[in-house]
């Protein structure tokens, strides 16, 4: 018998069908390739006699309306995730990773659910800005802000900068110091909220690329070679500076909390430190983000309330081994808020079979987009899970690989999945996960045009980033007379 998975699945043990060669090790060929497998969805999304629906949205009628390929966002699922990292993490301050994907009407929601806000560059404050949204609820990070940036925080009034080098601090120092010696920095403003990234020395659990914690990479003061405390030291000692704690992010796309554990012991251990050398309790420690989700069968995410208490028992322990009173904490999820929140629909252009050795047909379905609205695949040899969107199929399952439009080998967005072997032009196809890091990395490569995001509540559609157009391109082309 082959083993039910939660999701609906049954996947084979060798019983029934042994895992077909030419996919990976943990890809295994489902009874029913027409199946959705709930974990990996938004929580409104359904399928009936093969239609995909999300948020009481049929897909078919979604891309009729709004076209292909589009990223459609659950709000129902957003805002219940956003939330539910509110709730699980009550007596911390959770501040939503907005590089995971940023625009007005995320922002809003943010608010109105009560999330504090991570943004990382002038353009991600911008939208802040635009949306309205509670400066000092918004933590500004970055390796390398300009002095423009800078200007811009500390005028607006954010909450806190965390700053990442010792150019940065001096700046900062610099350019808060008239302000503070005049008295005023604007409506009532005392010295800026600082926070210290460090590196933790952390070989985090996730590819090399997205990993933060290792000493050999461009963020953080190192705690091992004593920079982190000759950091502290600089912004404690700047007057229009307020040193509120240590920040610390070990990498993205963790599973295993014991990456977040080393982290915490020594972020806490550098804590008591500073409290000994300098006679300082900072008040916060900000332990970033992180947080993994499902993009196939084989990854198992933990929920909010899991990692909360995980997290805050370990938090806990090693301050009562160090003697020190629990400061406030705060974590930076992105990822684990909007990565399933959304899927992306493409329409299938081609199908081509392709012979591998051994007799193993790969079969190619090219879609209406690729590497310019998810880079992950190619950028970090990503998984992805798909489905047929618009139709019922009982065709046996067929090894697939869903890839772009796009002048490039590379540009793949979902390197195995079993699809049902009858795929054809026309077909739409859902990826689910695409909410994080996908729309925010998106490019114009090869002039494409970024498609939409349409937002999806109650069976009904609203725009929430439209489409671009030709005239987008040429915008910037100065050429065109
Ligand atoms: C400083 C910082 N905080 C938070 C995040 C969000 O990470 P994730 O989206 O994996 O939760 C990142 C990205 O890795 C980051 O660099
Ligand atoms: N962009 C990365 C995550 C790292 C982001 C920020 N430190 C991803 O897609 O997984």
């Amino acid at each position: 018998m082959p083993t039910a998975h939660p999701s609906g699945w049954a996947h084979a043990d060798g019983a029934l069908r042994a895992n077909r060669p030419g996919g990976p090790h943990w890809l295994r060929e489902p009874r029913d390739p027409d199946a959705l497998v709930p974990s990996l969805w938004p929580r409104t999304a359904t399928k009936d006699d093969g239609v995909l629906s999300v948020g009481g949205v049929p897909l078919p009628e979604l891309v009729r309306e709004h076209g292909s390929p589009a990223y459609v966002l659950d709000e129902a699922d957003f805002r219940a995730r956003a939330s539910a990292f509110r709730d699980a993490f009550a007596s911390y301050d959770v501040y939503y990773a907005g590089k995971a994907f940023l625009c007005t009407t995320v922002v809003r929601w943010l608010a109105e659910e009560g999330l504090s806000l991570d943004v990382c560059s002038g353009g991600e404050l911008a939208v802040a800005e635009r949306a309205g949204f509670p400066m000092e609820r918004v933590g500004f990070h970055g390796n390398n802000k300009t002095v423009a940036e800078l200007e811009r925080a500390v005028g607006l009034g954010v909450g806190r900068v965390i700053v990442d080098s010792f150019h940065e601090i001096e700046r900062l120092a610099e350019l808060t110091r008239p302000l503070v010696e005049e008295g005023s920095r604007g409506p009532a403003r005392g010295p800026v909220g600082v926070m210290v990234r460090v590196t933790a020395g952390v070989e985090a659990h996730t590819h090399e690329y997205i990993a933060t914690a290792h000493e050999d990479q461009k963020f953080g003061f190192s705690i091992a070679s004593g920079d982190a405390l000759e950091a502290v030291r600089r912004v404690h000692a700047a007057p229009g500076l307020e040193l509120l704690g240590l920040h610390s992010h070990i990498g993205s796309q963790i599973f295993d909390t014991s990456g977040f554990e080393v982290a915490a012991r020594r972020v806490l251990a550098l804590h008591a430190t500073v409290r000994e050398a300098i006679g300082v309790e900072m008040p916060e420690i900000d332990l970033g983000g992180g947080f993994g989700i499902a993009y196939t069968t084989q990854d198992d995410p933990s929920e909010p309330a899991q990692l909360a208490s995980e997290v805050t028992s370990i938090v806990e322990h090693e301050c009562r081994a160090l003697g020190i009173t629990v400061p406030r904490l705060s974590i930076e999820p992105g990822r684990a808020i909007v990565g399933p929140a959304m899927c992306t629909v493409y329409e299938v252009g081609t199908v081509k079979e392709v012979a591998l050795d051994g007799g193993v047909v790969r079969t190619y379905v090219s879609v209406d987009g690729g590497m310019s609205d998810n880079i992950r695949t190619a950028l970090y040899d990503a998984d992805y899970s798909a489905t047929i969107a618009s139709r019922p199929s009982g065709a046996e399952p067929a090894l697939s690989r869903v890839v772009g439009k796009h002048c490039e080998a590379g540009d793949i967005v979902v390197k195995d999945e079993f699809l049902p072997g009858d795929v054809r032009p026309g077909d739409l196809v859902a990826v689910p996960g695409t909410g994080a890091y996908c729309r925010s990395m998106a490019s114009n490569y090869n002039h494409a045009l970024r498609p939409p995001v349409i937002g999806v509540r109650d069976g009904k559609t609203y725009t929430v980033l439209r489409r671009e157009t030709e005239a987008d391109l040429f915008a910037t082309d100065v050429g065109v007379s």
